[in-house]
């Protein structure tokens, strides 16, 4: 018996972390704040460790409404304790706390937080699809997730080389943090 109490020791069933890619998006209100704030909120509980953060790009808007305003866009990538549902779950709180609403399929949105990737889980389940079904196809989630981890690979395939056949590559952009807020 150890000397030591146990009393606040992780159960031993929440003591393993899983790596997870998120990626996150705003194309309404303050996005960058929006960002920052999301990021904070998501690591803001024990079973989230936060890994890495790549930087801000700005991209235009894929599919939806025609003429809404552009994204920013980033990855982060996180530990975490949490079961997969419970991190869409928690993925789903920061969102409601940042006000998003779901009213038009791809619409605009104050915040929307995506589970690319959950480990190696590899799931068909339209609550929660892993790795994300769109991922693979989309430039706004590739780009800023090579930045931090150019050797990732997704579905079998580097995403550097998926980023190639990305038809939206064109519409992503650096972007620099400052800008945010100016005319
Ligand atoms: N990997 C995943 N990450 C996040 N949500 C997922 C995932 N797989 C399935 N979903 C489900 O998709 C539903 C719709 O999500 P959401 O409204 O954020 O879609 P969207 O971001 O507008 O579009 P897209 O799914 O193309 O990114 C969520 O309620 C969730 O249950
Ligand atoms: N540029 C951009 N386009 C999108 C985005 C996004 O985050 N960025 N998210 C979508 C649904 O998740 C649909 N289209």
């Amino acid at each position: 018996m150890s000397a030591v109490p146990l009393t606040d020791e992780v159960p031993a069933s929440r003591s393993e972390y899983t790596r997870a890619v998120l990626a996150l998006g705003s194309n309404l209100g303050a996005r960058a704040e929006t960002l920052a704030e999301a990021i904070s909120d998501l690591v803001d509980r024990p079973e989230v460790r936060l890994v890495d953060v790549s930087p801000v790009v700005q991209t235009k808007a894929v599919g939806g409404p025609e003429g809404q305003p552009d994204f920013l866009n980033m990855v982060v990538i996180v530990q975490t304790s949490l079961g997969p549902y419970e991190l869409l779950a928690h993925c789903h709180a920061v969102e409601a706390k940042h006000h998003r609403t779901r009213e038009v399929r791809w619409g605009p949105r104050t915040l929307d937080i995506d589970i690319i990737t959950y480990n190696t889980l590899s799931q068909d389940d339209p609550v929660l699809t892993l790795p994300h079904p769109r991922a693979a196809e989309r430039a706004f989630v590739l780009y800023p997730w090579l930045l931090i981890d150019p050797t990732a690979v997704l579905e079998g395939h580097p995403i550097v080389e998926l980023l190639e056949d990305c038809a939206d590559a064109d519409g992503v952009e650096g972007y620099d943090l400052l800008d945010e807020g100016q005319p």
